[in-house]
């Protein structure tokens, strides 16, 4: 057991300072605040980038429109732009979405190329250079690349470029594709950590019901769960080319949310309203505090890679009062994880309540669990501390798990 307690602390938390501050003055509460965000990551959806022909050159002018306005006050942005599979199919000759993976990575190669050239284009209006980051869900997990992710676009940023991220279509397989990039902006906004969140779509708001039917009515605001009870977000039919609909929209505001930003969402048309404080679209109220893009990470976006189950002492200790989890507490171990991993730590019931970076690897800790500090000392020397995950390394989860309290 040579390897004990060396990972934890060679991550570093990503940069600060220069690269990756936000110099937020005020925080941003409401519409009426937008004005204070000085970041903002802004994500905008197939459907109002696109028609059945292609590109939809004005749409994309026009955002370009509102984006170098914000830019020309000081506030930094970051565009999320999907489009890439719908930009390239009709270059294919293929007269719609396709279904399989191979194909919409075909497209998506095709189209993310006319996509940013028109974006160059379109910038160049500004004379602003734009800067094209392609980014997968494994990327995002693994601690090096989210910090590697975070280092560019925190650097693009101080350089005035304008990044626009898309998920890498190409590389991405259905079981590692985000799927949207609804929930690829929300984690892009903690990785910038911005004041701001903001999802365009076709659609003004959110509504109780599909906006087609005629009792749906506008959502204006979104402080907590409960303003969701019985909002039907189904997606009846889809036959346009966007691919998450309301739901994946949500939870990204809900990702946002409990990462302490605000998320606004409304119809690319009704971005400028947006920015100039009117009273449009749909604003989702920050959850809790904001945290640390590490504890973000480690509650988001990290890999989970085993499970340590712990009894009820351990559950009081470490979930109840906050301290590091001893071997002792250990009852079960399972997956297959090397010391700095993150493994989820769940009660003998099952339910998971944190996850955390763990000191030792899958072959070691069966040999530990329930041992106590002293009896594994004789082993290891009197320098062992006993701790399997370190109190500053573990976050609690909340009890859905998409994302932690
Ligand atoms: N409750 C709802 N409120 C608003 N829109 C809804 C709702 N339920 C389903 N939708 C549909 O979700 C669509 C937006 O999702 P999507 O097409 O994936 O957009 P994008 O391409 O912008 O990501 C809307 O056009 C609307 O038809
Ligand atoms: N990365 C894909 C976008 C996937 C996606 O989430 O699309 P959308 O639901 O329109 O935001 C593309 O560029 O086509």
């Amino acid at each position: 057991m040579t390897d004990r307690r060396t990972v934890v602390y060679r991550y570093a938390t990503p940069a600060t300072g220069e690269a990756g501050s936000n110099p937020r003055a005020n925080p941003v509460t409401s519409r009426d605040t937008m004005d204070d965000a000085r970041r903002v990551v802004i994500k905008i959806g197939s459907s109002s980038l696109t028609t059945s022909e292609g590109l939809n050159t004005e749409a994309i002018d026009a955002l370009v429109d509102v984006i170098a306005s914000l830019r020309q006050k000081g506030t930094q942005v970051v565009l999320v732009s999907s489009g890439a599979v719908a930009a390239g199919f009709p270059q294919l000759g293929l007269t719609r979405r396709p279904k399989d993976t191979a194909t919409q990575q075909a497209a998506a190669s095709v189209g993310q190329g006319s996509l940013m050239a028109y974006y160059s284009q379109s910038f160049q209006r500004y004379d602003t250079t734009v800067a094209q980051v392609l980014l997968t869900a494994e990327e995002l997990m693994r601690r090096r690349q989210y910090i590697n992710a975070h280092r560019s676009l925190a650097r693009l940023l101080t350089m005035d470029v304008m990044p626009i991220v898309n998920e890498n279509d190409a590389v991405a397989t259905r079981e590692i594709r985000f799927g949207d990039n609804d929930r690829l902006a929300a984690l892009t906004a903690n990785l910038v950590k911005a004041d701001l969140l903001v999802l365009l779509s076709d659609v003004d708001s959110l509504y109780t019901g599909h906006p087609a039917l005629p009792d749906s009515k506008r959502i204006a605001t979104v402080a907590s769960d409960d303003d969701l009870e019985g909002v039907d977000v189904r997606r009846p039919g889809a036959a346009g080319v966007g691919t998450g609909g309301m739901v994946t929209k949500v939870d990204a505001a809900g990702i946002a949310a409990t990462t302490g930003i605000p998320t606004l969402l409304t119809s690319a048309p009704n971005a400028a309203a947006a920015f100039s404080g009117q009273d449009v679209g749909t604003w989702f109220e920050v959850a809790g505090r904001r945290r640390s893009a590490r504890a973000a990470w480690l509650g988001l976006t990290a890999e989970v890679r085993g499970r340590l189950t712990i009894d009820d002492g351990a559950v009081a200790a470490v979930i109840g009062r906050g301290r590091s989890l001893l071997a002792a507490g250990i009852t079960d171990c399972s997956g297959s994880f090397t010391s700095g991993d993150v493994v989820e730590i769940a009660d003998e019931r099952g339910t998971v309540h944190a996850r955390g970076l763990v000191q030792y690897s899958a072959s070691q800790v069966p040999r530990m669990m329930g041992r106590s500090t002293s009896q594994l000392r004789e082993d290891l020397g009197e320098g062992y501390d006993g701790v399997v995950v370190h109190a500053d390394d573990w976050v609690r989860l909340a009890p859905n798990h998409a994302a932690y309290s």
